[in-house]
């Protein structure tokens, strides 16, 4: 196959920021995507319905037409149901995002115990409000590589059970134990799945020196998690698709003493996928992951309209200006097998 084409594309876990930044980032996602889960980690957090429109607005005007920012609500200890009920209804908030306090970038307004946000996600179950979720436990006496797994049975099967009709999306699953756990519950938890953990392992951090542009939360994992999580994605099931929590920092935040999580991807990110899908002879599902199972978990018509790839190498730049900077790209330097046409 040289041409791939599939229906427009969504991604459903985007950091877009704001000011300078966001208007050096959208484009590189509008010009993939038709719509895309916008994180609400900014500083401060998006809050309020209020906060939202004008941030939707900002974004819009960045992406420029044809790109559909889907807005999410960043969940407090005293996130207020009514609020929620009412960005919802207005159409303004399509789900609310979980970061337990402390546990990644600009989550510090978190969540301190689930257990507080109990009345949030009783009325978010009630009127149909997807729950996202940065799956990490923050005790520090839990070793970072297995935070992810062990917020899946002190937090996620706890919530899961107390509110068995919420929908929710595990999201960025980084290790076998959260593939295995998604496919095998029930039909309300489905999971993303970003370019960094179906490519890189946490070899990838330690290569010749040490590699800040390949840190990112939840940190990359063992080779075994790397190849549970790309057999999850191409698997053709429902429960997993595409967000590539594409997360831009200034090169200078990143190559630093206390560098920060988060990993650009937005420049090439679907030709990022599709090597991956190709290298794994599944190329027939893509389309499926990329396009089809976010809107259908999310309830949400298809996409109208067709993106096409073509299997023609291109080198991916070492760095792209951005916001009277520069930021380093997934891939910076590499050459990827497949080109948006
Ligand atoms: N993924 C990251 O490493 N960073 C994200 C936050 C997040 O999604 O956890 C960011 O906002 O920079
Ligand atoms: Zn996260
Ligand atoms: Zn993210």
């Amino acid at each position: 196959m040289q041409t791939l084409t599939i229906r427009r594309p969504d991604d459903w876990h985007l950091h877009l920021r704001d000011g300078a930044m966001l208007e050096a980032v959208a484009p590189w996602s509008a010009r993939q995507f038709a719509r895309a889960i916008i994180m609400p980690n900014l500083v401060p957090p998006v809050t309020s319905v209020a906060a939202a429109s004008a941030y939707r607005e900002r974004i819009r005007a960045a992406a420029g037409p044809g790109f559909t920012p889907l807005m999410t609500c960043y969940l407090t200890d005293d996130a207020d149901p009514d609020a929620l009920e009412r960005g919802h209804r207005e159409g303004v908030w399509v789900a609310a995002k979980l970061y337990p306090a402390g546990a990644t970038t600009n989550s510090h307004s978190g969540v301190t115990d689930i257990r507080r946000i109990a009345p949030a996600l009783e009325r978010m179950q009630a009127i149909g409000m997807v729950l996202c979720v940065h799956g990490e436990v923050t005790d520090p006496e839990i070793d970072i590589f297995d935070r992810e797994a062990v917020f899946l049975g002190r937090v996620l099967a706890p919530v899961m059970r107390d509110f068995p009709d919420l929908k929710i999306v595990l999201e960025h699953i980084t290790t076998a134990d959260s593939a295995e756990f998604v496919r095998d519950a029930g039909p309300n938890l489905a999971a993303t799945i970003t370019p960094q953990h179906l490519h890189l392992n946490r070899n990838a951090l330690f290569a010749g020196g040490l590699r800040p542009h390949a840190y990112c939360l939840p940190v990359v994992k063992r080779e075994r998690h790397r190849l549970a999580v790309r057999a999850a994605a191409v698997s053709g099931s429902p429960k997993f698709f595409l967000g590539t929590d594409s997360a831009p920092h200034l090169r200078e935040a990143k190559e630093s003493g206390c560098g920060c999580a988060g990993i650009w991807n937005a420049p090439h990110a679907l030709e990022s996928y599709a090597t991956v899908f190709d290298e794994e002879g599944a190329l027939d599902r893509f389309e499926g992951f990329a396009s089809e199972h976010g809107p259908r978990f999310y309830g949400l018509p298809l996409n109208e309209g067709t993106i096409s790839l073509e299997r023609k190498p291109q080198k991916v730049p070492g760095e792209i200006a951005a916001a009277g900077s520069m930021l380093v790209p997934f891939h910076a330097g590499e050459e990827l097998g497949w080109t948006l046409a």
